[in-house]
């Protein structure tokens, strides 16, 4: 297995006339969870985007699987999930998801093993526009599972959601990685940040930090996680 899934190498991405990503570097280990935290607007969509290829005008080196993003060997091998649902509001999640498959090229009994893997199997033969919007965004995780992606990118899978199931999402992103999967996950809620094996903490446009959760506490001298990426700010903002 190779040791990382991503590099990504001094990534500047211009989006209107205005440079939103300003030199990005890290690596994702293969079979980690990796959060992507930051404020709105920081850029955690632009740099998903990037990664998984649907970005334009995006300069340095950003490596997947290998392979330079974007690249065609990549698809059917990376699940991306937008902050939008996915999913044809006007089908059933077994229609949508046995439309996909056929898509993929994936066989269709792994239906309902992604069904269960979101906890949708009692709402399996519901039109997803009868859906709430965490079960719909659940639907298109569904989606991004089927035939088992060796990268799964999350633009804040778990927004809408209740206590009881963000927990066990968090639990089948963990059963994933150690399953072999590589996950990157953005949110902007950070006590979520606890949940990860490491941290990409973002502002405006630039990596204030890339470290394992408890690192990034004990550095910063605090065992709340906005109390560390605010005390984060405050050193970066001395050191210029
Ligand atoms: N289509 C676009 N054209 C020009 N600028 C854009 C476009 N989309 C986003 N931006 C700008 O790029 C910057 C980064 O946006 P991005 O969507 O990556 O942030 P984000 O961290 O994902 O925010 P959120 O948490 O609110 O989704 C923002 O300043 C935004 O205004």
């Amino acid at each position: 297995m190779m040791k990382n899934a991503v590099e990504c190498r001094d990534v500047v991405v211009i989006r209107g006339d205005r440079e939103v990503l300003h030199g990005v570097d890290f690596d994702l280990r293969a079979g980690s969870v990796t959060g992507l935290l930051g404020p709105s607007g920081c850029g955690k969509t632009t740099l998903i985007r990037a990664i998984v290829g649907l970005q334009a005008k995006v300069t340095g080196d950003v490596q997947v699987l290998g392979l330079p993003a974007g690249a065609a060997k990549l698809r059917g091998r990376i699940g991306y999930v937008t902050q939008e649902p996915s999913v044809y509001f006007d089908l059933t999640v077994t229609e949508n998801l046995r439309f996909f498959a056929a898509v993929l090229g994936v066989d269709s009994a792994d239906v309902d093993r992604v069904i269960d893997a979101v906890d949708l199997r009692s709402h399996a033969h519901e039109r997803v526009d009868r859906l709430s919007g965490g079960q719909q965004s659940r639907a298109s995780l569904a989606a991004a599972l089927l035939g088992d992606p060796e990268l799964l990118v999350l633009d804040e899978p778990t927004v809408g959601l209740d206590p009881v199931l963000r927990r066990d999402l968090w639990e089948l992103f963990h059963r994933l990685a150690e399953a072999g999967a590589t996950l990157l996950v953005s949110s902007h809620v950070m006590d979520e940040a606890s949940r990860c094996d490491r941290l990409l903490l973002m502002r405006d446009g630039v990596l204030l930090a890339d470290d394992s959760p408890q690192a990034l506490l004990d550095s910063a001298g605090t065992v709340d996680m906005e109390q560390a990426f605010l005390t984060l700010i405050d050193r970066k903002a001395g050191a210029r």
